[in-house]
């Protein structure tokens, strides 16, 4: 369970990127964050793993304050947070199998990690990961020579290898085409159900964002202005969200995926 008790994050700059936010999220909830660019979807993604330092508030993970945490509390609490970017964040020159790998290293002491001394099991787990993402044929492969699909799917492996049970994905279908981007969403929708995992994805689709959540939260200067189901998410909250004519909103959608395809 992650818990925002009324959080805000203010930049060294003024700019309020979190106001006030109260919410929880319980376990196994597939939650989908939208709102325009700049709204503070990603403030408030990365104050879950507190890449993000937050300035008021407190936010609860499994009971514990990842707030107050300490450093060896920070890691422990962080070997439970699997998080997945638009960029991938993959050693391309390495092989998958590294890569997916390295989801281990924060249950290794740090000289351990260096010379890379995987268990068996380690192994094993990374196998079993990449089969559930359909990728088990490229374990040897140089990351590099994926798709951009593939080599997001190789860090959803990892987030599985991390053992993970919240995964938070950072517009992680950002740089991909609409195709490609369902399927992606489709896998993280999979191990929300099969293996019972939080998953929370900032995407700028609301197209997307309803056909695959449980729950959307929507930002706006910082503030949760709409949180509820898909079905709730009508045109009037649409209007709300994006302050404009919510068939724009649509145009938007198409245009910025369009834009993305061509990236
Ligand atoms: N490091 C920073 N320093 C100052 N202001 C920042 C910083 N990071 C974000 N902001 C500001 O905080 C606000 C929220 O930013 P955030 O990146 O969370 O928005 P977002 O909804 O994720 O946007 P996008 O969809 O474009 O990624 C914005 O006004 C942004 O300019």
């Amino acid at each position: 369970m992650i818990k925002f008790e009324h959080v805000s994050k203010v930049y060294p700059n003024g700019t309020r990127g979190l106001d006030d936010v109260d919410l929880t999220i319980t376990d196994g909830e597939f939650v989908s964050v939208i709102g325009l660019s700049g709204a503070g979807k990603s403030t408030f993604l990365r104050s879950i793993n507190r890449l993000n330092e937050i300035s008021e508030g407190n936010i609860v993970v499994d009971g514990v304050s990842i707030t107050k945490a300490g450093k060896k509390q920070l890691r422990e609490i962080r070997r439970h947070i699997g998080l997945i970017s638009q960029s991938f964040n993959l050693v391309k020159r390495s092989t998958v199998q590294k890569n997916v790998l390295s989801g281990r290293l924060g249950y290794y002491s740090t000289w351990k990690s260096i010379f890379g001394l995987f268990t068996k099991e380690d192994y094993e787990r990374t196998k079993q990961a990449l089969e559930s993402v359909g990728l088990l044929d490229k374990l040897h492969s140089r990351s590099d020579e994926l798709s951009g699909g593939q080599q997001q799917r190789v860090s959803i492996a990892r987030t599985l290898v991390q053992q993970a049970d919240i995964i938070l994905a950072d517009e992680p279908v950002a740089s991909l085409d609409p195709i490609t981007s369902q399927k992606i969403l489709q896998d993280l929708r999979k191990i929300n159900q099969e293996m019972g995992k939080t998953v929370i994805v900032n995407i700028h689709s609301v197209e997307m964002a309803k056909a695959f959540s449980d729950r959307i939260l929507a930002f706006k200067s910082g503030k949760v202005v709409f949180d509820g189901t898909p079905k709730q998410l009508d045109e009037t909250e649409l209007a709300r969200i994006y302050g404009k004519n919510p068939a724009m909103n649509q145009d938007q959608d198409a245009s910025e995926d369009d834009g993305e395809e061509s990236r």
